[in-house]
């Protein structure tokens, strides 16, 4: 093995133990690379396709299924992670930035802010390396922006035969259009050009609305404000209504926070590990309590106190404990009827004990349409609303509705919108939870809404989903994904015989197909890839 590997500055491990940020799943790989190198890297992949070895490539592991696991080799990129390139706009509207695909979302914030640029949107974390966030549809929350990917201008991939490949708009569209949303199984993506904007604070509010004035003004809340998400707490029948816009304000105190304290935090996991261990009829109680502590009882709506930020610290949040997470998309439009019918089955199902949620339940929205013309840039301020598009097109496995048009930014109403629910379930002090009966309420609530899972997340699906049954039902475990491999194959029709047939072309020799149960039970292969 010395012999094979002395091209690499830093030797591969034997037997490295991954587990992924949640701690749900763990691998043992038989090797564990981290290249320095562009020249490593396209050794590690080539030495993989004549080994006839499977390689995975991990980012942060921040994914929470199991869709990075192997037991056969896994590379991970933390040490190629420089900036290799700063390209201004001549009147600086925008930077378009090159970077190692290993550098973190966070560092390249880092790096962005001290040249006076900002990533444009960001999800609820910034722990995510460049390469893993492109590689699963992560999203913000806008009306505007659309998914993360649509940031990145261009992707330098290694296929699986170890060819260096060059990919935007006008350089193999197609294979770009497959690696914007590649679930790691086109290439290995190496280098990244993402379009930032002039740095930017954010002026937020939270404000404690009822659950039924979300109802009531669905039609207009969500394009009241170029940033928005809404946490919903089903038990007190309240939601908490976040809303950022861009200023070049200073930054102010940021707004307290309970569960932010070493003790709030530690007696709020305890609580759920309690509920959760020993008596989940609590949970109702608990989140009323944590609720009021964390945002009082009185409806704030157009009161709250405004907080100044920097954009990193205002779009992310504290996502709190270890955790499974289950999110979904479908037109904003159906938004109302989603959640009415999932509030009755949380209550109905709380009444007979037979499952609890916990909160929030996070509801977000993006804006994944195509512009039809170019964004003017000449007359954008730094606090000028909207994306400064990398690229528009539409990646092959994008889980957006399709049919939403594009509309001027003026113009944007629900109808251009994808609405997110994200059914976040904790696992306090890493102990599951359980979630397959409320899971599977909400994902055919979702699946009849139009809606489809995120790649990354811990849909469960259904055994009478699968092509072929590996086991009966009873012998998963609750939160044990089955998968979607029929329902796949119908929501992505061609787009994924597109993609299929690029991953063929660009891995002929399945390098990247590690991991195949995922794959085969999610349908984006077939048994004899
Ligand atoms: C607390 C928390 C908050 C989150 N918030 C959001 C959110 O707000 N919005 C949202 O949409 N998602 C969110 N996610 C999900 C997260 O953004 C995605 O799972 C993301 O892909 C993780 O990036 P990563 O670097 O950890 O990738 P990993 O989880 O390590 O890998 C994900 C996939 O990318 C592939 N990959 C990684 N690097 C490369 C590369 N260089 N080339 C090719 N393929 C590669 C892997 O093979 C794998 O298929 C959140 C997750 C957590 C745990
Ligand atoms: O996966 C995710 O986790 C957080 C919620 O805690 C979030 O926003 C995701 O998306």
């Amino acid at each position: 093995m010395a012999m094979l590997f002395d091209f690499l500055s830093v030797a591969p491990k034997r037997g490295f133990v991954f587990k992924n940020w949640a701690g749900i799943y763990s691998c043992r790989s038989q090797l564990f690379f981290q290249p320095t190198s562009l020249d490593e890297i396209v050794k590690v992949v080539k030495a993989a396709k004549e080994e006839r070895k499977t390689l995975v490539t991990v980012g942060s592991g921040h994914s929470p299924s199991d869709m990075c696991m192997t037991n056969e080799w896994l590379m991970n990129l933390d040490k190629y992670n420089k900036v290799l390139e700063l390209k201004e706009h001549p009147q600086k509207k925008y930077a378009d930035v090159t970077v190692e695909a290993g550098m973190r979302v966070y560092q390249l914030s880092e790096y962005l802010g001290k040249k006076g640029y900002a990533i444009q949107n960001l999800g609820s974390i910034s722990e995510q390396s460049v390469g893993g966030i492109i590689s699963t549809g992560t999203h913000g929350s806008s009306p505007y922006h659309g998914l993360v990917s649509s940031q990145y201008v261009n992707l330098t991939i290694v296929n699986g035969k170890g060819e260096v490949i060059f990919l935007d708009s006008e350089h193999h569209p197609d294979v770009f259009k497959a690696a914007l949303l590649s679930l790691g199984k086109i290439g290995v993506i190496v280098k990244a050009t993402i379009r930032a904007v002039p740095k930017f604070n954010l002026r937020s509010t939270e404000e404690l609305i009822k659950f039924d004035t979300l109802l009531a003004k669905w039609d207009t809340i969500w394009t009241s404000s170029e940033y928005i998400r809404i946490w919903w707490y089903p038990y007190t029948r309240k939601c908490i209504l976040w809303r950022g816009v861009k200023t070049q304000e200073p930054i102010t105190e940021p707004r307290r926070s309970w569960w932010g304290t070493l003790i709030g935090r530690y007696f709020y996991e305890t609580l759920l590990w309690v509920a959760t261990q020993i008596y989940p009829p609590l949970t109702p109680y608990i989140e009323r309590f944590v609720f009021h502590r964390q945002y009082g009882q009185v409806e704030t709506l157009g009161k709250a106190q405004a907080e100044v930020s920097t954009s990193v610290d205002g779009l992310n949040m504290d996502c709190l404990f270890s955790q499974f997470v289950d999110e979904w998309g479908c037109p904003l439009d159906n938004g109302p009827e989603v959640l009415r019918s999932l509030d009755h089955s949380i209550m109905q199902a709380a009444q007979s004990k037979e499952f609890y949620v916990h909160v929030p339940v996070e509801i977000r929205c993006s804006n994944t349409t195509i512009p039809d013309r170019p964004v003017n840039v000449e007359d954008r301020t730094p606090t000028s609303q909207g994306p400064i598009p990398g690229n528009t097109l539409r990646p092959y496995l994008d889980n957006t509705p399709s049919h939403c048009r594009y509309a001027p930014l003026s113009d944007v109403t629900n109808s251009q919108l994808t609405l997110y629910i994200n059914a976040t379930m904790y696992r306090p002090f890493h102990w599951n939870s359980y979630v397959g009966r409320w899971y599977a309420l909400f994902e055919d609530t979702m699946a009849a809404a139009g809606g489809k899972p995120h790649w990354a997340k811990n849909f469960i699906g259904s055994t009478s989903l699968l092509e072929k049954q590996s086991k009966h039902e009873t012998q998963y475990d609750d939160h044990e994904m089955r998968g979607m491999a029929k329902n796949i194959q119908k929501w992505y029709g061609k787009d994924l015989e597109d993609w299929q047939r690029i991953r063929r072309e660009q891995d002929p020799d399945g390098v990247f197909l590690a991991n195949k149960d995922w794959c085969i039970r999610n349908g984006i292969i077939n048994d004899h890839d």
